[in-house]
């Protein structure tokens, strides 16, 4: 039982699956239903968020998954555990999920990555969102590709699968998972779907009642 008044949401799922658009309808859900929100990313915009960003493609392994946790716990500190303290629901456009995932494609092993981020604050809900890869790419190539992870072919399969092992990895740590195949749904709702295992009042509705385990793989 978390003891904090507000809730952490993260989102995560390959490049192009549609984190930030759906982060975008999400918000707009919570807050047309009353809920105080306040929406993030990570690397987050602190200077060393924005270092981490641009230098993502040259620093490789274990220096990037040094950099990338540097950047969360400084998150952390700085804004979402003050928003988390003022009960807002934090909604984190990427967390440890990419982590389990991004930093494994760059070759980290999974026990190193969990050292690293053992005392970060652990998600209330961690929503995964998939796709079909087809449609994961369809949807990479209709944006452009940010970054070097999302620009070899096989990028959304390989993602696929890594997030379907991070699920795992996250059960085990208790983080409440809601895994979403936006595949054929919009974002609109996947938003819907989010918000209805989100309590609308944090901490007063039944705890994390529908929060325990993984609640939905359609
Ligand atoms: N059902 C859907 N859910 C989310 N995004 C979608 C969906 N269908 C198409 N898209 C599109 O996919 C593209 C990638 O979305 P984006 O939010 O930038 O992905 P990400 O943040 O995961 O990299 C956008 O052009 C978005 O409009
Ligand atoms: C959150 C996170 C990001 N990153 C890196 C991957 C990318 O190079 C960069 C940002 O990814 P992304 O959010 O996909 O960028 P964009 O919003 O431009 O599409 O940060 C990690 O390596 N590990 C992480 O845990």
């Amino acid at each position: 039982m978390t003891q904090r008044p507000g809730r952490l949401v993260t989102l995560d799922g390959p490049g192009g699956v549609g984190k930030s658009t759906t982060l975008a309808a999400l918000a707009e859900r919570l807050r047309d239903r009353g809920d105080q929100v306040h929406t993030t990313i990570e690397p987050s915009t602190s200077a060393l968020g924005q270092f981490t960003r641009a230098n993502a493609d040259h620093i490789h392994g274990r220096a990037l998954a040094c950099l990338v946790a540097a950047d969360r716990y400084d998150h952390i500190r700085n804004e979402i555990q003050p928003h988390l303290d003022a009960g807002d629901i934090v909604v984190c456009d990427r967390y440890l999920a990419s982590t389990l995932v991004v930093q494994r494609l760059d070759g980290v092993p999974e026990p190193f990555l969990l050292a690293l981020n053992a005392d970060i604050v652990l998600p209330d809900l961690a929503v995964l969102l998939t796709a079909d890869p087809r449609t994961i790419t369809r949807r990479l190539t209709a944006r452009g590709a940010h970054h070097r992870f999302e620009h070899h072919p096989d990028a959304p399969a390989r993602e696929v699968e890594l997030y379907e092992q991070a699920e795992q990895t996250l059960e085990r740590l208790g983080v409440p998972v809601l895994t979403v195949d936006t595949s054929s749904v919009t974002p609109s709702e996947t938003a819907e779907r989010i918000g209805n295992v989100l309590p609308s009042r944090p901490g007063s509705v039944g705890s994390r009642d529908g929060l325990d385990g993984n609640m939905a793989t359609p």
